[in-house]
């Protein structure tokens, strides 16, 4: 694990410099991210695991300017998002950042074209129709741009959501427990898919996961323990990662 661009050689998508985020319930304040350093080279793939309440939601929220560090610094695709707010972050997001969540979170009156293209349109951009061809055959979906997403099988809706989050070309993809609803078989598809956006498309890909299996599809799975960066692991097998996380004491 890099905790500092310098370390590699080419630019960083994503860099956390001691980054610390807490929660105040009534009196008490909950350190969720203490300190938090980590770089991410582009056109890599990168697994945040740990256990339950480590703050591995907080961390992809922060890093994805969902929400706004206490402390410390977060660059993505050179842009210092730490220092933006408002209009600014929200803007900036759109063009930079692209999401993909358990819940695929498509507009069931769109078609999957409307929809893959939707976050060009919010943006005010045009749609190059030979990249939207071929994030669509990339994603496995060539022909059926005109089906609504309940014409798709679940799997089928997940790889329309990660072609929604390619399409503005973003600097980092953020996916959230994107395999959460799929079965094995289904969800190793949309790994392998995310996969090949890595190592074909060259995109930035850093994702939460819960699932060993899905963590062994990345380059470099980033352990967190109670809100801390304990580690990190590269070409690990699920069977790694599962030691890894027992020695957590993690789930
Ligand atoms: N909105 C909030 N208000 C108060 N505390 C919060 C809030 N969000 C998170 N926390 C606390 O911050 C800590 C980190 O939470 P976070 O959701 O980032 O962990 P996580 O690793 O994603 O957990 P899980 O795997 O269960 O989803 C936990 O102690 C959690 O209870």
């Amino acid at each position: 694990m890099y905790t500092d661009s310098s370390e590699f050689p080419g630019p960083a998508a994503l860099e956390l410099t001691g980054v610390s985020k807490s929660y105040r319930t009534g009196t008490t304040a909950v350190a969720a991210l203490r300190e938090v350093s980590l770089a991410v080279p582009a056109g890599t793939f990168t697994a945040v695991m740990g256990p339950s309440g480590s703050g591995k939601s907080t961390l992809l929220q922060c890093a994805a300017g969902l929400d706004g560090p206490d402390d410390g610094q977060v660059r993505l695709g050179g842009t210092e998002i730490s220092r933006l707010g408002g209009k600014a972050l929200t803007r900036f997001r759109r063009d930079h950042v692209g999401f993909v969540f358990q819940s695929y979170n498509l507009l069931p009156q769109l078609s999957v074209t409307a929809n893959v293209t939707l976050p060009l349109l919010l943006a005010g951009r045009g749609t190059d129709g030979a990249w939207l061809e071929y994030v669509l055959d990339a994603v496995g979906l060539t022909g059926l741009g005109n089906r609504k997403p309940q014409e798709l099988s679940g799997g089928q809706q997940q790889r329309a959501a990660i072609a929604r989050a390619l399409i503005t070309r973003p600097d980092v993809v953020f996916a959230d427990e994107p395999t959460g609803a799929l079965d094995s078989g289904t969800a190793r598809q949309v790994l392998e898919l995310l996969r090949h956006t890595v190592s074909v498309l060259n995109q930035t890909v850093v994702m939460v996961t819960h699932d060993p299996v899905a963590a062994s599809y990345a380059d470099t799975v980033v352990f967190l323990a109670d809100g801390r960066i304990d580690g990190s692991v590269s070409g690990a097998s699920a069977r790694d990662v599962t030691d890894r996380m027992a020695s957590l004491g993690g789930n």
